[in-house]
C-alpha cells in the first residue's frame, strides 16, 4: 500500500511521507528498546546494589520519553501527508476523469466514484497513519524485544519469535478472508440500496401494483441477502477474533512454559526469568491491538485498486495539435457504433448536417438518435467510419476542440446548487452579467425570474427542485445561446410540455436557427417541418432516407408512417383539451 499510495504522491506528499515512516519506524525502535531495558532494571533490583536500578531507570525515561515525542511528531506527518495525499487523489482521479469519454460515465460509475472520492480517498490517505502504525507496532514491537530476548536466552526467545510470528500468521489469514467476505457484503450492501432506491422512486407504480409487487419482493429479497452477507462477516470477524486470541494466549503459555523449564533447568536466574515473563505480558498485549485495524487496511486497498482501474481506463486518444474545422457543418461517413462492440447501435450510417442548416434526426425508440448526438459531440468514438466538423475528423480536433465547436441541449439538463443566473454562466464562465441576462431574456428565462422571489439571484438546483422539465431546457438553451458555439445539438423533450414552455422553447430555437447548425432530436412536429433536411432512422442501425420534409413525405413509407401517427396523436391530444 506505501509503494502505490508513494506512487500518486507529488514530491511534497512524498517528502512527509517518507518522514512520517522514517520518524515511525525510530519510534517502534525506541518503544521497543525501552521495553527491553526490562531486563537489566529488574535485573539490578534484585541484585546486591539496587542503587545500579537508578541509571536503567533514567535510560527508561529517556528512551520512552523519547518514543512519545517522536511518535507525536510522526502523527502530525502523518496527517499532513495524509492532507496533501487526498489532495493529489483528488487532483489525479480529477485530471483521469476530464481526459475519460463522456460515454464511460454510466450511472453505476458515477456511484462508484463519488464513494471514492468521498469515504475512499480520505480513508486510504490516511491509512499508514490510522491504521498501518497500529498494525506495525503490534507486529514489530513484538518480533524485535523477541529478538532481543534471543540474545538473552536462546530458548526462550526462539519461542517468543516463532509464537510472533505465528501470531502476525493467524492474523494475516483471518483478514484475507474477512476481507473476501467484506467484499462480498460490500456488494451486496450496493444492490440492496439499488433496489431500495428503485423502491422508493418508484413508488406510484409500486403503490398501483399493490401488495407483494415484483418491486417489493426485489427489495425484501436484497435485503435478506445484505443481511446473510453481514452475518457472515460478522460471525467470521468474531471467529478470527477468537482464533487470533487463541493462538496469541496460547504462545504467551508456550513462553511461560519453557521460561520455567529453562529456570529450573538452571539455565535463568529467578530475575531475569521474572523480566523475561513482563515482556511476554507486554509482547502478547501489543500483538492483541493490530486485529481491529484490518478493516480500515482492507477498505483502502480496495480504493487503491479503484484508483488503478480508473487510471487503467481507456481513454480517448487526442491529437498533438488539433485540427481546424472549415466550417460547421457535420458528416458522418459510415459510421457503425455500439456500446458493446458486438452489438451495433449505428451501423454504417451517412448523412450530411450543412452548416448554418437545421437537421432534423427522427426514428423510433431505441434507434440511436441520442447516439448520433453523443458521437458528434465525441462523448464516445466511433468504430468504423468517421463523424467530421467541418471536413476534419473529431479525432482529429480532439475532444475539446469538439466541445468548443458544440452547444448540448439535451433533456436532463443539470442544475447546480446555485443561482438561475450561474447555471446560465455556466454556458460560458467568462460573460459578464448583461450578457447572461439578455441570453436570459431571448432564451425566457426572464420570465422563470420574474416569478421568482431573488430573480435571477434565487438559488435554484437539483435538491431544491424548484423548476419543471420545460424551464430546465429554457436555462439549457440559455447556457448555448450564451456559449454561442456554431454547432447546437439539442435533444427535444419527449414529454409533454405547458404551453408557455412550449411557446418559449421554440422561440430560443428559432433564435437559434439560422445561425447556427442545428441538429435536433426532434420530437414536435412543428419542430420537424421547420427542418431543411430530415435523417429518418429505420431502427435496425441504418438511415431509412434523408430529405426535407415534402419529399420525405411523398417518398418514404416509414416517414408518412411516422408522421401520420404523430399527427393523430397531437390531433387526439387536442381533441382530449
Ligand atoms: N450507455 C449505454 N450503454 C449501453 N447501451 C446504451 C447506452 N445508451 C444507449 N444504449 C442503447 O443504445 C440504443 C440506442 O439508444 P439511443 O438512446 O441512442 O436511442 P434513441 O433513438 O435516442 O432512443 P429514444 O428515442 O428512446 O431516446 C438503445 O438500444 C439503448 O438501449
Amino acid at each position: 500500500m506505501i509503494r502505490r499510495l508513494y506512487d500518486i504522491a507529488d514530491a511534497a506528499a512524498r517528502r512527509r511521507l517518507v518522514a512520517y515512516l522514517a520518524l515511525t519506524a525510530i519510534a517502534i525502535l525506541l518503544v521497543s528498546a525501552t521495553l527491553v531495558l526490562v531486563i537489566p532494571l529488574v535485573r539490578a533490583l534484585f541484585s546486591a546494589d539496587p542503587t545500579a536500578a537508578v541509571p536503567v531507570i533514567v535510560a527508561i525515561a529517556g528512551t520512552g520519553l523519547a518514543a512519545l515525542a517522536v511518535d507525536m511528531v510522526s502523527t502530525v506527518y502523518g496527517e499532513r501527508s495524509g492532507a496533501a495525499l487526498i489532495l493529489r487523489m483528488h487532483e489525479v482521479i480529477g485530471e483521469r476523469i476530464m481526459r475519460l469519454p463522456i460515454g464511460w460515465f454510466d450511472g453505476e460509475r458515477i456511484g462508484a466514484i463519488s464513494t471514492l472520492t468521498s469515504r475512499g480517498v480520505a480513508f486510504a490517505a490516511n491509512a499508514p497513519n490510522s491504521f498501518l502504525r497500529p498494525v506495525w507496532q503490534a507486529t514489530a514491537v513484538p518480533l524485535i524485544v523477541a529478538v532481543a530476548v534471543v540474545v538473552v536466552d536462546p530458548a526462550v526467545g526462539a519461542a517468543m519469535l516463532l509464537g510472533g510470528i505465528a501470531v502476525v500468521l493467524v492474523w494475516s489469514a483471518v483478514r484475507r478472508r474477512e476481507g473476501l467476505l467484506r467484499l462480498r457484503s460490500d456488494e451486496m450492501n450496493e444492490a440492496a440500496g439499488a433496489r431500495v432506491l428503485e423502491f422508493a422512486s418508484a413508488q406510484p407504480a409500486v403503490r398501483a401494483a399493490g401488495p407483494d409487487s415484483l418491486a417489493e419482493r426485489a427489495v425484501r429479497e436484497a435485503v435478506a441477502a445484505q443481511r446473510a452477507a453481514t452475518e457472515r462477516v460478522l460471525s467470521a470477524s468474531n471467529r478470527g477474533m477468537a482464533l487470533y486470541d487463541l493462538v496469541a494466549y496460547g504462545t504467551m503459555l508456550v513462553v511461560v512454559g519453557v521460561l520455567v523449564w529453562r529456570t529450573v533447568q538452571g539455565g535463568l536466574d529467578g530475575p531475569t526469568a521474572v523480566a523475561l515473563l513482563i515482556l511476554q505480558v507486554v509482547a502478547t498485549w501489543f500483538a492483541s491491538h493490530g486485529l481491529p485495524f484490518g478493516e480500515g487496511i482492507d477498505t483502502s486497498n480496495r480504493t487503491l485498486a479503484q484508483i488503478d482501474r480508473l487510471m487503467t481506463a481507456e481513454v480517448l486518444p487526442e491529437p498533438d495539435t488539433p485540427a481546424a474545422p472549415r466550417d460547421a457543418g457535420v458528416a458522418f461517413a459510415d459510421v457503425t457504433f455500439g456500446y458493446l462492440p458486438e452489438q451495433p447501435v449505428l451501423n454504417g450510417v451517412s448523412f450530411e448536417a450543412p452548416s448554418g442548416g437545421m437537421t432534423a434526426i427522427v426514428g423510433p425508440s431505441g434507434s440511436g438518435k441520442s447516439t448520433i448526438a453523443r458521437l458528434i459531440a465525441r462523448f464516445v468514438d466511433v468504430q468504423a467510419g468517421s463523424v467530421r466538423i467541418g471536413g476534419v475528423d473529431v479525432r482529429e480536433l480532439g475532444t475539446r476542440a469538439t466541445l468548443a465547436q458544440v452547444s448540448v441541449v439535451f433533456q436532463d439538463v443539470y442544475l447546480f446548487e446555485d443561482t438561475l443566473r450561474e447555471n446560465i454562466r455556466l454556458g460560458r464562465p467568462d460573460a459578464d452579467d448583461a450578457e447572461v441576462e439578455e441570453v436570459a431574456r431571448r432564451a425566457g428565462v426572464s420570465e422563470i425570474a420574474d416569478r421568482l422571489p431573488d430573480g435571477l439571484d434565487t438559488r435554484v438546483g437539483e435538491s431544491g427542485g424548484t423548476l419543471s422539465g420545460g424551464e430546465r431546457q429554457r436555462v439549457s438553451i440559455a447556457r448555448a445561446l450564451l456559449k454561442d458555439a456554431p454547432i447546437v445539438l439539442l435533444d427535444e423533450a419527449t414529454a409533454a410540455l405547458d404551453v408557455e414552455s412550449e411557446a418559449l422553447i421554440q422561440r430560443g430555437l428559432a433564435e437559434l436557427a439560422g445561425r447556427k447548425t442545428l441538429i435536433v432530436i426532434a420530437h414536435r412536429l412543428q419542430t420537424i417541418r421547420q427542418a431543411e433536411r430530415i435523417v429518418v432512422l429505420d431502427g435496425r442501425g441504418g438511415v431509412e432516407a434523408v430529405g426535407d420534409h415534402a419529399t420525405l413525405l411523398a417518398t418514404s413509407p416509414s416517414y408518412a408512417r411516422f408522421w401520420t401517427e404523430r399527427s393523430g396523436t397531437l390531433d387526439w391530444r387536442i381533441d382530449a383539451g
